[in-house]
């Protein structure tokens, strides 16, 4: 069995290659030729998974993408060849509710005053929206969730609609998935007259995808708006964000809040399973094997800690003044967009680190907030 891979999915030969030959290839430049003997296909966002791609192939038996979102997928053709397909959803919900509060800990730190006492707004509470509110629940930080699907289906929390929370937050996350159709489609959601919209000194962090901000208005309103703060992990137009966007942005990355390792892993242990299922056969692998021991074997608190010290706890597990610094540099063309992705290698999540205290420090709330809680 052919087994045809994206070069920046880890742990394949680990988990896939006792089912079958493994083929790297780059997922970027994939084409029908390159497929068209292929068993198995496992994808990453960066790969067009439709009928030019698939057309010569007449033996493939399954398609998986270690990714949570779907919108580079043609699902509909897939179902009317009969080809099972799997994603990884949540894989790496965690990892972007983490870069999430990672970041706003980094702004507050940069232009003063406290995450602490700003209001959020979160823009889709499924899987990485829930993930951040996770985080400020656990640090005490007033959050608000916009999701008017989930608010339909009967999902229990609170919702809010979008326009009342344009009026009561100071920071807006994104966490919607791309889509063009249906009653509430993200495409361009925050267009110029919604960014005008924007509560002054706002702060609006996308990590979800590109095109859910019109970029180009973005650059508009920013160029007339400085109070406005700027995260963005995902750009119109990848590999290649325009140009003139990046220097008006805070923190700048290219799509890898999801990249903790912890997230990468469990994106291709869950295609690992998928298929076994489909193969009928049981899963041996192991997950937790897979990741290699953090650097730090733990930190003892010996007192309560106050925000900045939240943020040097969270920069030891995943600093992200690097990839910003790195992305500025190597980053801006499509080559080092690409290639900065996958060399990306150094982050973990907060559970990597576990924390004893002496019995004069609190660390329940950062138990909550994802790190390893291992008593005094
Ligand atoms: N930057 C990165 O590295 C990553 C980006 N992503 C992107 O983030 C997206 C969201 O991921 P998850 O939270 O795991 O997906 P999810 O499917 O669990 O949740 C998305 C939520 O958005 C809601 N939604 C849809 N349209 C909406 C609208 N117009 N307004 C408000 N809410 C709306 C849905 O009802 C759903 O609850 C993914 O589809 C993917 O595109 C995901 C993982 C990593
Ligand atoms: O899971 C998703 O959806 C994402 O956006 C991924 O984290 C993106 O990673 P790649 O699939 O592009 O490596």
């Amino acid at each position: 069995m052919k087994i045809l891979v994206d070069e920046n999915m880890p742990y394949v030969d680990e988990l896939f290659g006792e089912l079958g030959q493994v083929v790297k290839v780059s997922g970027r430049t994939l084409d029908a030729a390159t497929v068209a003997d292929a068993d198995v296909l496992l994808v990453r966002s960066v790969t067009k998974v439709n009928e030019a791609l698939l057309q010569a192939n007449q033996q493939l038996r399954f398609v998986g993408s270690a990714t949570i979102g779907m919108d580079h997928v043609d699902r509909d053709y897939l179902a009317r060849r009969n080809i099972p397909f799997a994603n990884a959803p949540g894989c790496n919900a965690i990892a972007v509710g983490e870069f999430a509060f990672i970041a706003m800990l980094e702004l507050a730190q940069r232009y003063g005053g406290r995450l602490q006492d700003k209001r959020i707004a979160i823009v889709g509470a499924g899987n990485t929206g829930t993930a951040l509110a996770n985080c400020l629940a656990a640090y005490g930080v007033d959050y608000r969730l916009c999701d008017p699907l989930l608010a339909q289906s009967g999902d229990k929390r609170a919702f809010y609609s979008l326009d009342e929370l344009l009026g009561w937050a100071d920071v807006i996350s994104l966490h919607v998935p791309l889509t063009r159709e249906g009653a509430h489609p993200t495409w361009y959601l925050f267009d110029e007259q919604r960014l005008d919209k924007l509560p002054p000194n706002a702060w609006l962090l996308n990590c979800c995808r590109g095109e859910v901000i019109d970029n180009r208005a973005l650059i508009r309103v920013k160029s007339r708006r400085a109070d406005l703060r700027l995260v963005l992990d995902v750009w119109e137009g990848e590999p290649n964000p325009m140009a003139e966007l990046v220097p008006l942005v805070d923190l700048a990355t290219p799509h890898i809040a999801g990249y903790s390792l912890e997230g990468k892993a469990r994106g291709t242990y869950m295609l690992y399973q998928a298929l076994c299922r489909e193969l009928g056969i049981t899963p041996s692998a192991d997950l937790n094997s897979l990741l290699p021991p953090f650097h730090l074997a733990g930190v003892t608190l010996s007192q309560n800690i106050d925000e900045r010290q939240l943020l040097g706890l969270c920069r030891s597990v995943y600093d992200v003044r690097d990839d910003d610094w790195v992305f500025r540099r190597e980053g801006l063309d499509g080559r080092g967009f690409d290639n900065m992705r996958k060399n990306h290698r150094h982050r973990r999540e907060f559970s990597a680190l576990a924390l004893a205290h002496t019995g004069a420090s609190e660390v329940d709330w950062l138990s909550q907030l994802g790190f390893t809680g291992i008593g005094s």
